[in-house]
């Protein structure tokens, strides 16, 4: 259903529910919108907007929002330009779509841009915004940011649990080799993989054997929750004065999957404390302990709080899984749809690791197409399209336009990674053009490539996700021929959200391509 109408379905059936509706309600209503709108005549005509398509009377552009809002924010650059701006009720937002005004906004500014507008569905899900992602840029997000950094993120940190994704990828193969022969859901797969190598980094073997399996299962579905709904645009955040109402629902929804995330934080939290106080070799080194012990810790400035611990841990399984899924599984599409790819990808697996033996993560430095092959994935499918919406703490001007304090400003990623002006052929997957080039990297130091953005808010977890895209995909391609069940067509088109997906989900038949059977224990 077209955004739209979607957006007014749910608004009457809101509306329908509230047969009480005083005169009194309805006088305040129109009072207030005839306010909002002369206050915005009048603020846009003394200011220096970028420009962009017009609006109507209070809604502003509200409705003529697509649901694809990354390709439908490329296609308004065509007509209004790198840098255009749009009114989503009260709020102006920002689109940039070129890689100099990137630059402007990610470096030059940087620190002003470095904040968030924080949509109430994201403030809902992070315990009020108390985590990495939609903090404020100030001491508290640098402390948080620096806690991951050192004790989970870590080139080190990741190293010496390296064992933990190994065994995480060796159960996946396992599990695949069970299903030879038999179509496969591989988002579903690397998912769970991924989520079972967070948790474990996270709390340890704190839980065994089918409780882990129910975590897992009951985690895939809040995730895909969490990031559906912050991916939907948000009444009460276009009209703060409507927030209460809650018109369409986001908020209550978002609360009752936030309700049961806590539920299991709460849990693991609990269990943890208890294996911590009987002491002695029941203590490991993961990372909630390591929470709980800076919180207590007096001298730790800012004070870390168990809101802090609770809304890092939401970031880690949000922030870490989806991301590294969705890219994993479009990346596979390409590789399956592309003979030629797959050919290359398994022949360089082949002269560095061998039929003989297993990938470990020490070959994925020796593996120079496969890089190229996720450079060209996050290339075509950057899994945050926009990227997360920064927000400048003072009135700035950018590309000679005002860029007005609070506004959301979206960096359309996707747009430039597809531009014909910077890329040949850019709608072709093509790892090869990485290959010639080595200037693209995940630094986030050429705005013609930053898939993980730049500057200071660039993504904290490339360093896992690198390794975790890099040692899953060689693993799958290294031990298993892939194709789409018989009489089917892959579909590569995307959905649009906070975190990019497949429409139709990656369905593939593995084929066992390692003569010894050992291999797949
Ligand atoms: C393919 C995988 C991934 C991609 C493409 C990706 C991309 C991004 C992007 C584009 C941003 C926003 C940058 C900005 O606002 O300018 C971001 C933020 C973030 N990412 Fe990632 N990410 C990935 C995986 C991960 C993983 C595995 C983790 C951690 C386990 C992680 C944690 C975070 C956090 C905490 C932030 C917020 C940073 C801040 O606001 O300071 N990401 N990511």
């Amino acid at each position: 259903m077209a955004l739209p109408q979607a957006f007014f379905h749910n608004l009457m059936d809101s509306i329908s529910q509230w047969q009480s509706l005083t005169p009194l309600f309805l006088a305040f209503f129109g009072i207030f919108a005839v306010a909002c709108y002369a206050w915005i005549c009048f603020t846009q005509r003394r200011s220096n907007l970028p420009p962009g398509p017009p609006g109507l009377p209070l809604l502003g552009n509200l409705l003529s929002l697509a649901p694809e809002l990354h390709s439908y924010f490329a296609s308004l650059s065509q007509t209004y330009g790198p840098i255009f701006s749009l009114r989503l009720g009260t709020k102006s937002c920002i689109v940039v779509s070129s890689p100099s005004i990137s630059r402007q906004v990610l470096k030059d500014h940087d620190i002003t841009f470095a904040n968030r507008d924080v949509p109430i569905a994201g403030r809902i899900a992070t315990y009020g915004g108390n985590d990495i992602a939609w903090s404020p840029y100030g001491p508290e997000w640098r402390m948080l940011r620096k806690t991951c950094a050192l004790k989970m993120l870590s080139n080190t940190t990741l190293d010496s649990v390296y064992q933990l994704r190994r065994n995480e990828i060796r159960k996946t193969v396992g599990y695949l080799y069970s299903r030879v022969g038999s179509p496969v859901d591989i988002g579903e797969q690397m998912f769970l993989t991924i989520l079972n190598v967070i948790t474990n980094m996270m709390w340890g073997g704190t839980l065994e054997g089918d409780e882990r399996a129910a975590v897992g299962a009951d985690f895939r579905e809040l995730v895909a929750g969490m990031t559906g709904l912050l991916g939907k645009p948000n009444l009460s955040d276009f009209f703060s004065g409507l927030a209460w109402f809650d018109l369409q629902g986001i908020e209550k929804q978002m609360r009752l999957l936030a309700r049961r995330f806590d539920k299991i934080f709460e849990k693991m939290i609990k269990l943890r404390l208890e294996k911590t106080n009987m002491g002695g070799s029941e203590q490991s080194k993961d990372f909630l302990q390591f929470l709980l012990k800076l919180k207590d810790e007096e001298d730790s400035k800012p004070p870390l709080t168990m809101t802090h611990v609770k809304a890092l841990l939401m970031d880690m399984v949000v922030g870490g899984s989806d991301t590294s899924a969705n890219t994993i599984e479009f990346a596979l599409a390409h590789i399956i749809n592309e003979p030629e790819v797959m050919s290359r990808v398994q022949e360089e697996l082949d002269s560095v690791v061998g039929r003989e033996n297993i990938v470990e993560e020490s070959h994925i430095h020796k593996l120079p197409y496969l890089l190229a092959v996720m450079k060209e994935t996050l290339r075509l499918h950057p899994a945050l399209p926009l990227l997360v919406p920064h927000c400048p703490s003072e009135t700035t001007t950018v590309g000679g336009y005002t860029i007005p304090k609070g506004s959301r400003v979206f960096v359309n990623v996707w747009a430039i990674h597809r531009d014909p002006n910077i890329w040949d052929t850019p709608l072709k997957f093509d790892p090869s053009r990485f290959l010639d080039d080595a200037k693209w990297d995940f630094s986030g130091n050429d705005f013609d490539y930053f898939p993980f953005g730049s500057g200071r808010r660039i993504c904290a977890g490339i360093a896992m996700a690198e390794r975790t895209f890099l040692y899953s995909v060689a693993t799958l391609m290294h031990s298993f021929d892939w194709k789409v069940p018989e009489g089917q067509e892959l579909d590569m088109s995307e959905k649009f959200g906070i975190v990019l997906k497949k429409k139709v989900p990656l369905v593939a038949v593995p084929t066992p391509r390692l003569s010894n059977i050992a291999l797949y224990e």
